[in-house]
């Protein structure tokens, strides 16, 4: 493996149906990501761009092929480990926030830090200190209907983060946002990922957001080919 990759998917494939509905989504694609690399998922309509993000982020099990983070060979292991692996490794970004309603901007920040064993202050001051980051500081005690999208999707990305993981996955993350804000979210969401050296796979149609990032990639009868 080469040094500081963060993912690699190597000859992977995923299939839906069987028989005369089997439908190839990925035909063997490979692919790797680097620590502190910003990567681009552009690709049409079902060809399989969140197919793709859940067999990285160890939603889905390939049909075939390996999916390595950061040195762990994932598709052997059990459930128990690949959720641990996904819980301290990666971080989730989707086109709709997923905040839990009864639970402050910050509460929702703190929950995957109180799920790994952090103490209610170490989780507390780090929610703080990504809202504030994310220019949303003042918003914290509020819930999340009470926000606007925007700044529900800077909560979103500030809790996708809070566990410092080493792999961004965003599907979509400003789909659901008019093109100002969604610029504005997106120029949020690339300080935090350049800042922290992440590495980040963001599925999106927008092909503007899309040449800020370090590479772009398309899918192409379920190959991953960069262009
Ligand atoms: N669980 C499933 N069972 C059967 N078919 C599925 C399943 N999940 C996805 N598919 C099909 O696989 C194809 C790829 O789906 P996927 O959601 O990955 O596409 P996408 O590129 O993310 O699309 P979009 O940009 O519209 O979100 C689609 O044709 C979809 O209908």
């Amino acid at each position: 493996m080469k040094r500081n990759v963060v993912l690699e998917l190597t000859g992977v494939e995923r299939h839906y149906g069987q028989g005369d509905t089997l439908l190839s989504i990925l035909k063997g694609a490979d692919f790797s990501i680097s620590k502190g690399e910003t990567v681009a998922l552009v690709a049409p309509s079902g060809t399989g761009k969140s197919t793709l993000l859940h067999v990285a982020g160890l939603l889905e099990h390939p049909d075939g092929g390996e999916v390595n983070i950061n040195g762990h060979a994932c598709d052997g292991l059990s459930d128990e480990k690949r959720t641990a692996i996904r819980r301290s490794e990666i971080g989730f970004v989707y086109q709709f926030h997923h905040l839990l309603p009864e639970f402050s901007a910050l509460e929702n920040i703190m929950m995957p830090q109180l799920i790994a064993g952090l103490s209610w202050k170490e989780a507390g001051e780090r929610a703080g200190q990504l809202l504030d980051y994310m220019r949303i500081g003042h918003r914290g005690s509020h819930r999340p209907g009470e926000l606007s999208g925007g700044e529900q999707q800077r909560v979103a990305i500030a809790r996708a983060v809070a566990n410092a993981p080493t792999l961004l996955l965003a599907d979509e993350p400003t789909g659901n946002l008019d093109p100002e804000t969604a610029s504005y979210v997106f120029d949020a969401l690339e300080a935090l990922v350049r800042q922290s050296g992440l590495a980040a796979l963001i599925a999106t149609h927008n092909h503007e957001l899309a040449r800020r990032m370090d590479r772009r990639v398309t899918i192409s009868d379920g190959k991953i080919v960069d262009f």
